[in-house]
């Protein structure tokens, strides 16, 4: 059977590559491709053999060149892996030379894969191993799905693989990200998604590339700011353009950077960059109208102050000032987990959950005693929003604060991301050397989030920071001291790990001087309040939610907690374009989870007006009895009191009368609750 399937794949390619056979389910990429491996590189569709692995030295030079690109993509790569939900897919990232730079996947598939040779390090280009979503995208520069019998290798044809390019400031190509899955299913939502998130680390790194440039972000529509789709330019004090995105690109209908280049901001807009920062300094950073020069289209925008700060352009309300508040504001953008458009970090945490308001007073008390605090949720709670918020209102929150996610940084950064290395402590290390985060942190807090995925050699290195106050930088040869509040999180029982010994037991007990516990986003009471504040903070301003989509949001399981809400909300936002967000905004996991409710005859979200008396005393069954739940807790949220959460539900009482009589919750005479 495997030899019969073996030579059919044989013979496919053979039709191809030397009788040139028109085989129309066959992308003429991917016959290209195959073309190239017999031709070029002499490759055989059955060989076995694993591609290259540099080797450990290898890797921690290459991560090192790479910081910058894995730094800004990490991040966006945990997030597409959350937003597509699936065990058995992996998202990864190569280099321009095809070496996988970083990984997302579970545990039980990144073993699997690694016995195919997909692991860190290891080269994937088109060249090693034959038609892949990663190598061939490489060398055609444009996204590519390749399917299961679509590789050239026999042995990879379980995989079904989408890649796309990921460009630099300058149009260059410097990685592809890539999604592998051992589904044949390639969902177009997904390569939606992937081409996102390609476009999110490209906007990511115009940022930290050009770091002197003011980021202006321009749209027809103001509430595409700060969305994927926005146009982003960097801009020098002197108005000089230095970098665009692709949207920029197209929104001004420039062929490529080169051409934009020969322009200054003014002569592309009616308007000077200084003028556009008072503009956008004035509206609280919400985009203001402007005109393209020279024709009537109208843009609305932003302008910031570069990260690395301004130096040039005062602020001639004021000028005698330098723009010190405006730079502490550009400052906090860039640096704090998410931004808020209410108030201080903690205002995100006192938004109505008990148990919530318990834990946050329980870490302000031990922290204002130095005492070190870890911090348990589950990934994307809010881990870091929280422990920031802890900051803030602790005795050092003028100091920095700074974190470091063990999980993503891959295992060669985290050694030098955290201690810093002196200047030539290895090949490719910085001519001046670098701090580590736990330097960075002094006088302040370091947040050591997923700290239960840090290897056991550097725990011992990370007690001994501990316990000696000290910081011994990679190749120095003496200490520094340092002073810093502690703030480990995990959504691992570090108890378990030190049970199997995959997390020392004295490191465990030095970090536990207080266990705070962040409640997954299902069991939160203030989940309502959220949807509203963060979708406020995507869109820009108040977004109209139609009452089903509501009913839907607050009785998801929503797996992926508040990162995977944002993120819904943010793609509900984009799509909606202004208008009420209906059903038909709901994105991939809540739409499969609402027809398949749906299909088992009780929706997950409850038209609340259309119940009939027959439902009515229907059994309930897991969907309602979470309904039941929702119910419960927004009465408990708002002192049982009918007309408030009729209002928040936007129904009549009469409606959630009905309703809470057939989950049997009533109300005592005295309006005291009695659920049953
Ligand atoms: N209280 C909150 N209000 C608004 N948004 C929040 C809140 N808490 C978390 N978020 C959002 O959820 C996302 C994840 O938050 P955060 O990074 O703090 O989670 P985490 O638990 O540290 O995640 P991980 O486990 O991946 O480290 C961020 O986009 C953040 O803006």
């Amino acid at each position: 059977m495997y030899s019969l399937e073996v030579s059919n794949h044989i013979e496919r390619i053979n039709q191809i590559v030397h009788h040139g056979a028109m085989v129309p389910d066959i992308d003429p990429a991917v016959a290209s491709s195959w073309g190239r491996c017999v031709n070029d590189y002499g490759l055989d569709p059955e060989s076995r053999r694993l591609p290259p692995v540099l080797t450990h030295a290898e890797r921690i030079e290459r991560a090192e060149q790479k910081r910058v690109l894995i730094t800004e993509a990490k991040h966006e790569m945990n997030i597409l892996y959350q937003q597509l939900a699936d065990p058995e897919l992996a998202v990864v990232l190569v280099d321009t030379d095809g070496c996988i730079l970083h990984m997302v996947a579970a545990d039980h598939l990144e073993s699997d894969l690694s016995s195919l040779g997909l692991r860190l390090g290891a080269v994937w280009s088109e060249e090693e191993v034959g038609t892949n979503g990663m190598g061939t995208c490489l060398i055609v520069g444009e996204p590519i799905a390749i399917r299961q019998t679509d590789h050239f290798l026999y042995k990879h044809i379980l995989l079904t693989c989408s890649a796309v390019p990921v460009m630099d400031h300058t149009g260059k190509m410097i990685a592809v990200l890539d999604v592998t899955s051992r589904s044949s299913l390639l969902q177009q939502h997904s390569l939606v998604l992937i081409g996102m998130t390609a476009r999110m680390i490209e906007n990511r790194l115009l940022t930290v590339n050009c770091k002197h440039a003011h980021p202006v972000h321009f749209h027809s529509r103001p509430e595409s700011i700060n969305t994927v789709h926005d146009g982003k330019l960097m801009v020098e004090d002197d108005g000089t353009i230095v970098a665009a995105n692709q949207s920029a690109l197209v929104q001004l209908g420039f062929p490529g950077m080169k051409e934009l280049r020969r322009y200054r901001f003014d002569e592309i807009f009616q308007s000077t960059l200084e003028a556009l920062l008072q503009r956008s300094m004035q509206s609280s950073f919400h985009p203001v109208p402007i005109y393209r020069a020279g024709a009537s289209s109208r843009f609305f925008a932003v302008a910031q102050l570069p990260p690395a700060g301004s130096t040039h352009v005062q602020n001639q309300a004021s000028p005698a000032r330098p723009v010190q508040l405006a730079s502490e504001k550009a400052t906090e953008l860039t640096t704090l987990p998410c931004k808020s458009t209410r108030g201080t970090p903690q205002s995100r945490i006192e938004l109505g959950d008990t148990f919530l308001r318990e834990q946050f007073e329980l870490a302000q008390r031990v922290v204002s005693k130095g005492v070190p605090v870890l911090l348990y949720g589950e990934t994307g709670s809010g881990k870091e929003v929280l422990a920031h918020a802890v900051h803030h209102r602790s005795p050092r929150h003028e100091g920095p604060f700074v974190a470091v996610n063990c999980a993503s940084l891959p295992e060669s950064l985290i050694e030098s991301e955290l201690f810093g290395y002196r200047a030539g402590a290895f090949t490719g290390a910085q001519r001046q050397g670098r701090s580590g985060k736990i330097l960075q942190a002094h006088g302040g807090t370091l947040l050591l989030d997923e700290i239960g995925d840090m290897p056991l050699a550097l725990q011992a290195r990370l007690l001994r920071v501990l316990d000696e106050r000290k910081v011994t930088p990679l190749g120095a040869d003496t200490s520094v001291d340092v002073d810093i509040q502690l703030i480990s999180a995990s959504h691992r029982n570090l108890s378990d790990l030190v049970a199997r010994g995959q997390f020392r037991e004295d490191l465990y007990y030095r970090l536990n001087g207080v266990e705070i516990r962040l409640p997954p986003l299902r069991e939160r009471q203030d989940k309502r309040q959220l949807i509203d504040l963060i979708l406020e903070e995507e869109a820009g301003q108040r977004v109209p939610l139609a009452d089903d989509v509501l009913m839907v949001l607050m009785q998801y399981a929503w797996p992926g907690n508040l990162r995977q809400m944002r993120h819904v909300l943010r793609t509900m936002a984009v799509l909606a374009d202004g208008a009420t967000i209906g059903m038909q905004h709901l994105p991939g996991p809540l739409a499969a989870a609402q027809n398949q409710s749906v299909q088992n005859g009780a929706p997950a979200s409850c038209y609340l007006e259309s119940m009939t008396e027959a439902e009515e005393h229907e059994p309930v069954n897991p969907l309602q009895e979470s309904e039941r739940i929702t119910l419960i807790q927004l009465l408990e949220t708002h002192r049982w009191n009918i007309s408030d959460v009729a209002r928040t539900l936007g129904v009549s009482r009469n409606t959630l009368y009905r309703k809470l009589h057939r989950h049997n919750i009533t109300l005592s005479t005295q309006g005291n609750p009695t659920v049953t």
